[in-house]
């Protein structure tokens, strides 16, 4: 999962890393400086210009100082790899400034190593765009049930698959859950969802191919109510946000059903299209959540880096496969860490 994006970090840091080292290296001063002169954390900027500009690293009193020069170009190519990766303008933007920012003109003890500064900063950058991830568990546990889950998107990205992988996973986790067949639009959907709930072991509410969905998921939430199952999960047609008359239909399903999450479902190797679908949903029906599916084969990363940031919406689950159990639940540390190894 993410193995370019992986391998492009690590280049990345060692870059910026080298070009921290080779300033330290070239600017040893040759007499002691004063330490008066640099800037210190929190204070106003170094009086003297000439000794700013000449000292573009300093180790004083056992610290380190980053100058912008010192790692503007390794930013620059930072920048280009990460919109190579299809991370998202505005948040390639947000990272290279967070970045910036973590190891400019702050003073940083040189016991630690520059590699580890330089980690931490990328680190902590790639935490603030990922945002906090989203614990279904416990949200349902909080909520009056049943606790009702519309899943929306385009055609063809794993709607149907992450139906029935989260079905799964709620079922692992101790809830009932029942599904309504809402895709009664694509031949052989609803088919498709009856075959992943018998193996799973999961009801399903169906009516015929081409009946209104709205009607399908309205029975799937008296079901739900009159069995007290905890949890219901809603299919529907994939469909794109540019036709109106099926977009229509979503929001009257929404009008019927009153979810409590909308899940914007998308395919992690759509890359940017992903972000710019996701945001055009969100603005015509609403979305609360989203799932990236085929994360598995995805080796940029970029949509799963910018969708969270770029429509203020958390990423709920991770599709990394085929198979049921092949989700995982979205935590912004674990996918930081597998990014940039254990490092630091
Ligand atoms: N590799 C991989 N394949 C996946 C993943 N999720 C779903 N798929 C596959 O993607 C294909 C499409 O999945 P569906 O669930 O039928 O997609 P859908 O969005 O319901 O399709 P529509 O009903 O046309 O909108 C299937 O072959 C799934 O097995 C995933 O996380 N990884």
């Amino acid at each position: 999962m993410f193995s370019g994006l992986r391998e492009r970090l690590q280049s990345a840091r060692d870059r910026l890393g080298a070009s921290i080292g080779a300033a330290a290296a070239a600017s040893q001063p040759q007499e002691p400086e004063k330490p008066a002169a640099l800037e210190k954390e929190g204070e106003a900027p170094a009086k003297n210009p000439t000794l700013a500009d000449k000292v573009r690293i300093l180790i004083i009193d056992r610290e380190l100082v980053v100058s912008e020069k010192d790692i503007a170009d390794a930013l620059s190519e930072l920048e280009m790899t990460l919109l190579e990766s299809d991370v998202a303008l505005p948040v390639t933007d947000a990272l290279i400034a967070d970045i910036r920012a973590g190891l400019v003109g702050k003073h940083r003890k040189i016991g630690e190593s520059v590699d580890s500064l330089v980690v931490r900063s990328l680190k902590s950058a790639l935490l603030k765009v990922l945002g906090q991830g989203f614990d279904l568990p416990a949200y349902i546990r909080s909520h009056e049930r049943p606790v009702k889950i519309l899943f929306t998107g385009v055609n063809g990205t794993g709607k149907t698959t992450t139906v029935a992988k989260i079905g799964a996973y709620l079922k692992k986790e101790g809830f009932s859950v029942v599904i309504g067949a809402g895709d009664t639009f694509r031949a052989g959907a609803i088919e498709q969802i009856g075959v992943h709930a018998e193996r799973l072991g999961i009801k399903v509410i169906e009516h015929q191919t081409g009946a209104d969905p709205s009607a399908v998921l309205f029975d799937t939430v008296q079901y739900a109510i009159a069995h007290k199952t905890d949890v219901v999960l809603a299919d529907t047609a994939g469909r794109f946000h540019t036709k109106a008359n099926l977009m229509s239909q979503l929001e009257k399903i929404r009008r019927v059903m009153k979810p409590d999450l909308i899940v914007y479902v998308d395919e992690a190797v759509a890359g940017n299209d992903a972000v710019v679908r996701a945001a055009e949903f969100d603005k015509t029906v609403g979305a609360d959540a989203i799932v990236l599916t085929k994360a598995d084969m995805d080796s940029r990363g970029g949509a799963a880096i910018s969708i969270a940031h770029t429509i203020g919406k958390p990423l709920l689950f991770l599709g990394t496969g085929q198979a049921y159990e092949d989700i995982m639940p979205f935590e912004p540390g674990a996918v930081v860490e597998e990014l940039l190894g254990g490092a630091a």
